[in-house]
């Protein structure tokens, strides 16, 4: 994504935000650090206007997203290709404006300038102009922050050691690795000591060892009390970093919360049985038999026929025969009625495991929603 870019009109029916607000915001007045709302997005709406051949065309990018984010968090926004997230992400920079709802930044409107001061922000691509070393493009950058000579050594040590580039800080860029160009992109978002970094697809690109480095670096800045509002494709690289997510889809936040809220224990899906019952119970009807006829969505695991269990010390175990199947349940109430079902009809229980919903399966759900119902 890239926020730089704009195709064509916006259907903009609220002021620019800073263009009306220009109240400073105390710092320190909102309770305490960890419940906090840094980002407060409330039935955020927006329209873009689009012009083609056959006439105009509104695009209804964003209808009705609302999502808070809490201080020290690091939250991460996920969603398929046109789910809204760069004009979300533009709104919070204040680079557009939404056509209704509201977007704050530590109380203050997006796009004001005490929202805007307090924001760092790292691009998909970040460009650093080949003939700079770190240093010199951070003192570039920090001197559009109109800070001090002073200041701008003081912070450009701070920083080229937070993000692991002292030694190579007068270097030519043009031989940075992706990683490294990554972590001066990180410095360079950092140089005005923002309360909140928004970072747009921060190890994109990157090889393992590139990711890896990129995401020490998130935790120090999350240990250091930072807010951290980043942007990925990547659910794997999110469920390593994150501590909070929102799953956008179809202009909406679908759901919100901790990775393991989102997949959590009574979100379970199917359970796995391995039941034994001893030979000389199953002489009469045949265990598979009974099973099929009392649990009717049954899945037999290979084999359907009972086989004897693994040689065993247990001599009863010995003369058992085994079944495995899975079963769709998906409460815990649930589980309990069928496993008292099984040891009624002299089923022992040799294993249960439940199935939970993995991320993915969670981010393909929320997504494959239709528009209507989302
Ligand atoms: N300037 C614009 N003019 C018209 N339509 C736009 C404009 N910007 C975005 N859109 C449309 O708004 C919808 C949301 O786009 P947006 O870029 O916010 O999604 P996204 O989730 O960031 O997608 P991606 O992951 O591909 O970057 C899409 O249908 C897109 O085509």
């Amino acid at each position: 994504m890239d926020i730089t870019d704009r195709r064509s009109g916006d259907l903009d029916e609220t002021p620019l935000a800073n263009e009306v607000h220009r109240e400073s915001v105390d710092r320190s007045s909102h309770g305490s650090a960890s419940h906090r709302v840094v980002i407060d997005v409330n039935d955020l709406k927006k329209k873009y206007s689009a012009w083609s051949i056959r006439g105009r065309n509104v695009v209804e990018a964003l209808r009705g997203a609302s999502l808070q984010v809490h201080a020290g968090e690091v939250f991460g926004l996920l969603g398929p290709n046109g789910a809204g997230k760069t004009t979300l992400i533009k709104i919070l920079l204040g680079v557009i404006r939404s056509s209704s709802g509201s977007a704050s930044l530590f109380g203050a409107p997006a796009g004001s300038i005490a929202a805007r001061m307090r924001v760092g922000y790292l691009p998909e691509s970040l460009r650093v102009d080949r003939h700079h070393s770190a240093r010199s493009a951070l003192r570039y950058y920090a001197r559009m922050s109109q800070m001090s000579g002073a200041e701008i050594n003081r912070r450009s040590d701070e920083l080229l050691e937070l993000v692991g580039l002292r030694g190579r800080d007068r270097e030519s860029v043009r031989q940075f690795s992706k990683g490294m160009y990554q972590r001066l992109g990180l410095a360079q978002a950092l140089m005005h000591d923002p309360d909140l970094l928004v970072l747009d697809e921060p190890t994109d690109g990157l090889d393992p060892v590139g990711r890896n480095e990129v995401r020490k670096v998130i935790d120090r800045l999350r240990e250091s009390g930072k807010t951290i509002f980043l942007n990925s494709h990547i659910l794997q690289e999110v469920e390593l970093i994150c501590s909070r997510v929102a799953i956008m889809s179809h202009g909406k936040i679908c759901v919100a919360g901790r990775i393991d809220e989102l997949t959590q224990f009574d979100r379970f899906e199917e359970v796995a049985f391995e039941v034994a019952m001893p030979a000389a119970e199953s002489a009469g009807q045949a265990p598979s038999e009974w099973l099929r006829e009392n649990f009717p969505a049954i899945q037999f695991v290979g084999n359907t026929l009972p086989h004897p269990t693994p040689p065993s010390t247990d001599r009863d175990a010995q003369h058992a025969l085994t079944l495995d199947f899975t079963l769709p349940l998906s409460t815990q109430a649930e589980v309990d009625e069928v496993v008292d079902a099984l040891r009624r009809h002299h089923f022992s229980l040799r294993g249960l495991k439940l199935k939970r919903e993995s991320f993915e399966e969670t981010f393909m759900r929320e997504v494959s929603r239709p528009k209507e119902t989302s």
